[in-house]
């Protein structure tokens, strides 16, 4: 079935991406003209901001996205757009991993009519520009620094994106007026290790026991956002996201890896607990993950506050977005040596358990009761959009008569 579509998609693919390079020239070219300007105001920043932002539905919102050229970013600022929402992108367009896979990104979002600022939440100045052009009903907050074994030698950037960051922005949308409500990533690492022993996972559980930097800053922000709940009237919802994976998706993550190292021919790395029981995840493919985003943001209500004063409570939410069905890594190997007709050769490694937690199943009866949410998509299915996806968008060959 990929062999036969393959000519046809692969001249697709050179169209594609011939476009969204020459897009994302005419961006680039844009953006260098603009950057000595940006903060001078001129009319053609703004101009692209109001526009990217004009709702075209009845009731629709308006967004900011932070970390709109991230993964999940780009899927929700498409989705949010595709109905006539308002969407802003901000992007700090970090090289934690590929630049060049941002900035088809980028040229993808732009294609859909969202502008993303190349910024940094840090900078209070940028968002006092964007929040003065634009009155917000609604923050996504997608952009941190991920990774959970980079945190082992990189703690500070984690800090910096996933704690100052967050604080800045949670102050600029309590001096908003009036405050939009927000919406942000923290994630299915807040488990840690199982003190509850109890799974799947519930967002009643206790999380005080997280295995990684990562883990630990994305808790912290949990309890920052309830301190501005609590104190300033914003409406927060926290949504932990289990293991995202799907196209576009993030090459550092282990089933994006395994499959460039596979193509190559190169060896694998399969890490298992150290009485020698597979790791699990509960991966959950991104359009069900887009659904949950969208859902939370359709029934956030209504932040209550002003400043540092506020008038009644505003709803504290948390949700866990997985897929209630775990699968191990090697059954994860098993899907994609499948759909690519090719064996991996594994190395077996023990965890020295700094980081990874060992497994991970959502328990998504609350997501299910208060926002709809109801995955449909298994790793079979959604591992195979996402090896089509990327032997497109890499332009990889495919040999359909290869021997598994
Ligand atoms: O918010 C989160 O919860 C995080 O989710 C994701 O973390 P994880 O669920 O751990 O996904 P991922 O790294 O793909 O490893 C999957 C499995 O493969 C194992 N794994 C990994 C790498 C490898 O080389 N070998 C291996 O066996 C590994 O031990 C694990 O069992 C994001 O990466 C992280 O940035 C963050 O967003």
């Amino acid at each position: 079935m990929i062999r036969t579509s393959h000519r046809s998609f692969s001249s697709n693919r050179t169209i594609f991406l011939s476009a969204l390079v020459l897009v994302t020239l005419t961006a680039s070219i844009l953006s260098f003209i603009e950057s000595g300007e940006r903060f001078l105001h001129t009319t053609s920043w703004e101009t692209k901001i109001r526009a990217s932002a004009q709702i075209r539905r009845p009731n629709g919102i308006s967004v900011l996205v932070t970390g709109a050229a991230g993964f999940i970013g780009t899927h929700v600022s498409i989705a949010l757009k595709t109905r006539g929402d308002g969407v802003v992108g901000v992007d700090n367009f970090d090289n934690y991993y590929a630049l060049s896979l941002k900035e088809t990104r980028r040229a993808l979002l732009d294609f859909h009519g969202v502008f993303i600022v190349d910024g940094d939440i840090n900078d209070r100045r940028l968002l006092a520009i964007l929040f003065d052009t634009v009155a917000f009903t609604h923050v996504m907050h997608l952009a941190a620094q991920v990774g959970v074994q980079y945190a082992v030698d990189n703690p500070y950037a984690y800090v910096h994106s996933n704690i100052a960051s967050l604080v800045t922005l949670l102050e600029r949308c309590k001096a908003a007026d009036p405050q939009p409500a927000v919406v942000w990533a923290s994630s299915g690492s807040v488990y840690g290790v199982n003190i509850n022993n109890k799974v799947p996972f519930s967002e009643s559980d206790r999380v005080d026991r997280p295995v990684s930097i990562y883990a630990s800053t994305k808790r912290t922000g949990e309890e920052i956002t309830l301190t501005y709940n609590r104190f300033y009237g914003l409406s927060i919802t926290g949504l932990r996201f289990f293991t995202v994976y799907g196209p576009w998706g993030r090459p550092d993550m282990a089933y994006f890896s395994f499959i460039r190292n596979i193509l190559e021919g190169k060896p694998i790395t399969v890490y298992r607990a150290k009485n020698h029981t597979d790791m699990a995840r509960d991966f959950i493919y991104i359009d069900d993950v887009v659904k949950g985003c969208v859902a939370s943001l359709d029934t956030s209500g209504r932040s209550v506050g002003s400043g540092r004063s506020k008038n009644g409570s505003a709803p504290y939410r948390i949700f866990n977005l997985g897929n209630a069905s775990p699968v191990t890594v090697p059954m994860l190997v098993s899907i994609l040596e499948e759909n690519l007709r090719m064996k991996a050769t594994t190395n077996v490694v023990d965890m020295n358990g700094n980081g990874d937690d060992l497994f991970a199943q959502a328990n998504i009866s609350l997501a299910e009761k208060e926002l709809g949410y109801k995955p449909t998509t298994d790793l079979e299915t959604g591992l195979k959009e996402f090896v089509k996806w990327y032997l497109w968008y890499y332009g990889k060959p495919f040999d359909q008569n290869r021997n598994v």
